[in-house]
């Protein structure tokens, strides 16, 4: 048999049951017994149609590669406020009302982890790296690489929305 050679993302990450299953077994796969980290995660659009992916920055898991700006929920916090909590403080800006889209789970060896995709097309305030990431506004197909593995579903929801 010719050794098979990866041809998309579903290649080197299984989907299962709508979780994304990344670096693992499907045996480490979602039991119930994981506690489910809620993930607020903006989608900045601006009046081009270009999305801002930013690089995680030293230290974190998955260090280096490109997301889209956002993080945890606090206790108390809806997405929108731990969004507009997480745009202030890691990229510098002021967002106005946030677009709930879509949500994907993603089970990572290091959490499990339910992210809430939000668009984001009026913000005020310059861009400000404030954890020391790279930045850039991509249009598809993305130019910057590795993307993190819970951010390649969205490039696909993107380019759908586009045909
Ligand atoms: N911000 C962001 N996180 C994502 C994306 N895709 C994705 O799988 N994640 C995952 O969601 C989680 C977000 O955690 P984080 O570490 O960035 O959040 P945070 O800023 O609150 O972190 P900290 O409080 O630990 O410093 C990570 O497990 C990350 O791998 C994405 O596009 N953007």
């Amino acid at each position: 048999m010719p050794e098979r050679t990866p041809r998309s993302w579903h290649d080197r990450y299984a989907v299962n049951q709508a979780v994304l299953l990344v670096d693992g077994e499907l045996s480490r796969q979602t039991d119930g017994k994981r506690n489910v980290v809620e993930v607020a995660v903006g989608v900045l659009i601006d009046k081009s149609g270009r999305f801002l992916l930013t690089s995680r920055p030293p230290g974190k898991a998955y260090a280096g590669y490109w997301e889209f700006p956002g993080g945890k929920l606090e206790v108390g916090e809806s997405v929108e406020q731990a969004l507009r909590r997480e745009l202030q403080e890691e990229i510098g800006i002021t967002i106005g009302v946030p677009e709930a889209w879509r949500e994907q789970l993603v089970d990572y060896p290091h959490a499990l982890v339910r992210l809430h995709f939000c668009k984001v097309r009026e913000w005020s305030g310059r861009l400000d790296m404030r954890e020391g990431q790279a930045f850039g506004w991509q249009s598809l197909p993305v130019a910057c690489s590795p993307v993190l593995p819970g951010t390649v579903p969205v490039l696909t929801w993107l380019a759908e929305e586009q045909v």
